[in-house]
């Protein structure tokens, strides 16, 4: 089957400095790729980037400190990418927090700012001026396609940008541009914010049960890599959602079903 290749294409990765979105950028260097990453932690950042640079090429990778909740820092650094390497292919939106009594900051960083980034892309991507088009994914969550009563404004966050993928990629005007938008959903891993909230920590109801109904069911960090690479090669990724779970890799439809003019529901 053809496929996007992703040797030569430069990636943006957004919370790129440790967790998942360093474990996408050592894979998709791997494959030839080129990233730019950002992160608000400047330190963690500057050490990521001289691993990198080490593991593959200093000419491959580049990091600029920023908060992408700050619009004008977000848009400073993406046109910092398109210096340093030329252009932006693709954008992963993948830096997110899990903290349950900040709600505004949530929503700032793991939603309005993937909204904002998405656009700040569509603007420098889209062929109609001047661009060379690309590809946009959203980093959710499998709290991105079912509901977590312990975790509400975190579960409404990754809906949300789901939802915005799905109808941005459908958006005719997207095809012309040369735009296509899709969304990734990985299940729990053992790495990042998942394994480190403690029970009575940052809201998170039933933290500590949770974790232990985990304990021999996190989805291997290398299983959600390599399915990241298989939704960014597709040869038309437009609309996708992909959940990887443990031993599990999947397209997702995510429907309206009617239940009748009853409440409750008459099963
Ligand atoms: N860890 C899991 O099990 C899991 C499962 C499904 C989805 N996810 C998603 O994966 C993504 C990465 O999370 P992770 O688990 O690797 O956590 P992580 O904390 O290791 O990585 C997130 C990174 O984003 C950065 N970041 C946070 N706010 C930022 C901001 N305002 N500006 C710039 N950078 C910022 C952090 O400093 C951090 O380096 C998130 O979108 C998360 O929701 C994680
Ligand atoms: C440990 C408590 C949940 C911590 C959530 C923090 C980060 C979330 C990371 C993933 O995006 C979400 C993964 C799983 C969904 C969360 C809870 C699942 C509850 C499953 C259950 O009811 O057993």
């Amino acid at each position: 089957m053809p496929k996007y290749e992703i040797e030569n294409k430069v990636f943006f990765i957004t919370g790129g400095a440790q967790g998942f979105g360093k474990e996408i950028a050592k894979g998709v260097l791997s494959k030839g790729a080129k990233v730019f990453f950002v992160d608000i932690l400047r330190e963690k950042g500057n050490e990521t980037l001289r691993e990198l640079a080490h593991q593959f090429s200093s000419s491959h990778v580049a990091f600029t400190a920023a908060d992408i909740v700050n619009t004008e820092a977000f848009e400073y650094a993406f046109t910092e990418a398109i210096r340093v390497f030329g252009q932006v292919d693709v954008l992963l939106n993948n830096a997110a927090i899990a903290d349950e009594t900040n709600m505004s900051r949530m929503i700032e960083t793991n939603f309005t700012a993937v909204i904002h980034g998405s656009q700040v892309a569509s603007n420098y991507m889209r062929k109609d001026k001047g661009g060379k088009g690309g590809r946009i994914i959203a980093m959710s969550s499998i709290a991105g396609l079912g509901y977590y009563y312990q975790l509400p404004v975190y579960n409404a966050a990754k809906h949300g940008i789901r939802v915005y993928s799905k109808a941005s990629s459908q958006n005719p005007s997207n095809k012309d541009r040369g735009l296509e938008f899709a969304c990734f959903h990985p299940d729990a891993s053992n790495i990042g914010i998942f394994p480190t909230i403690d029970n009575g920590q940052r809201g998170i109801r039933d933290a500590a049960e949770i974790l232990e109904s985990y304990r021999d069911n996190f989805v291997p960090i290398e299983d959600v890599v390599e399915a990241f690479i298989e939704l960014a090669s597709l040869e038309h990724m437009n609309g996708a959602d992909l959940f990887v779970g443990k031993n599990k890799r999947t397209y997702m439809e995510v429907e309206g079903r009617e239940v009748g003019d009853k409440y409750p529901a008459e099963s």
